[in-house]
């Protein structure tokens, strides 16, 4: 954690709309993480996405409380991150400030009545696909998320890009397809973010999803982090 050049992520978030983390879990983590995958009594719900035309594949929402390495890694991540969002509401002229530290961003999600967990493990197999979509749960919406893909891209699965789109008002949309090693780490906004313009800063659109797996099997640790309505 302490080698990661926030500089860097927070100017290619500016100028790209995604930065990577270069292993931020080490390949014993992401099994851990993968293996988890299977002991129902981590999580609050299960969600099977061909049900909710949300695509196709599988994904579980981790229960309170997270697991310690969970949990150290959101409480971790968040501080600079906030930075980041900070930086971004003042350059959209927005008033809303991100506290310091994730305990009290919690204490805020809460006080809203926002109170479940949004970390998830997403799993995915030959065929499966995640549709362009904005992780939203509720009014406060913390603008920063984090992906971990947890499996091995040409030993375990080929296919399966993580994409983002980027729809700039009055003006075709933008792709980029972000490629990751096991144990790498996306940063991306959630719902948008800020472009410098020739007429100013302007605020655009994002959406992410992952590309149709072409065989294999995927697995992804999203980590979201304001609370769940
Ligand atoms: O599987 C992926 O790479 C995308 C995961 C995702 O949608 C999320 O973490 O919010
Ligand atoms: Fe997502």
């Amino acid at each position: 954690m302490s080698a990661i050049d926030w500089e860097r992520v927070g100017a290619e978030l500016d100028d790209f709309g995604c930065a990577v983390i270069p292993g931020l879990l080490t390949p014993g983590e992401c099994a851990a993480y993968l293996a988890s995958y299977a002991n129902a009594s981590l999580f609050r719900s299960r969600i099977v996405m061909e049900r909710h035309g949300f695509g196709r594949g599988e994904y579980q929402y981790f229960a309170y409380p997270l697991p310690a390495p969970l949990a150290r890694l959101r409480t971790a991540l968040y501080p600079p991150l906030a930075q980041i969002g900070n930086r971004w509401q003042r350059a959209l002229g927005q008033d809303e400030r991100f506290p310091a530290t994730h305990a009290d961003y919690l204490a805020r999600c809460h006080a809203a009545g926002q109170l479940r967990p949004t970390p998830l493990l997403l799993k995915y197999g030959a065929l499966d696909y995640n549709c362009l979509h904005q992780d939203l749960y509720g009014e406060l919406v913390f603008p920063l998320q984090v992906a971990v893909l947890l499996s091995r891209p040409g030993a375990d699965f080929t296919g399966g890009e993580f994409v983002l789109t980027e729809q700039r008002p009055r003006m075709q949309s933008r792709a980029e397809v972000v490629p990751l090693e096991q144990g790498d780490a996306v940063v991306f906004p959630v719902h948008h973010r800020p472009v410098n313009g020739t007429r100013g800063v302007y605020r655009v659109n994002m959406r992410h999803g992952v590309s149709r797996i072409r065989s294999g099997n995927r697995y992804t640790l999203g980590v979201i982090f304001h609370d769940a309505a």
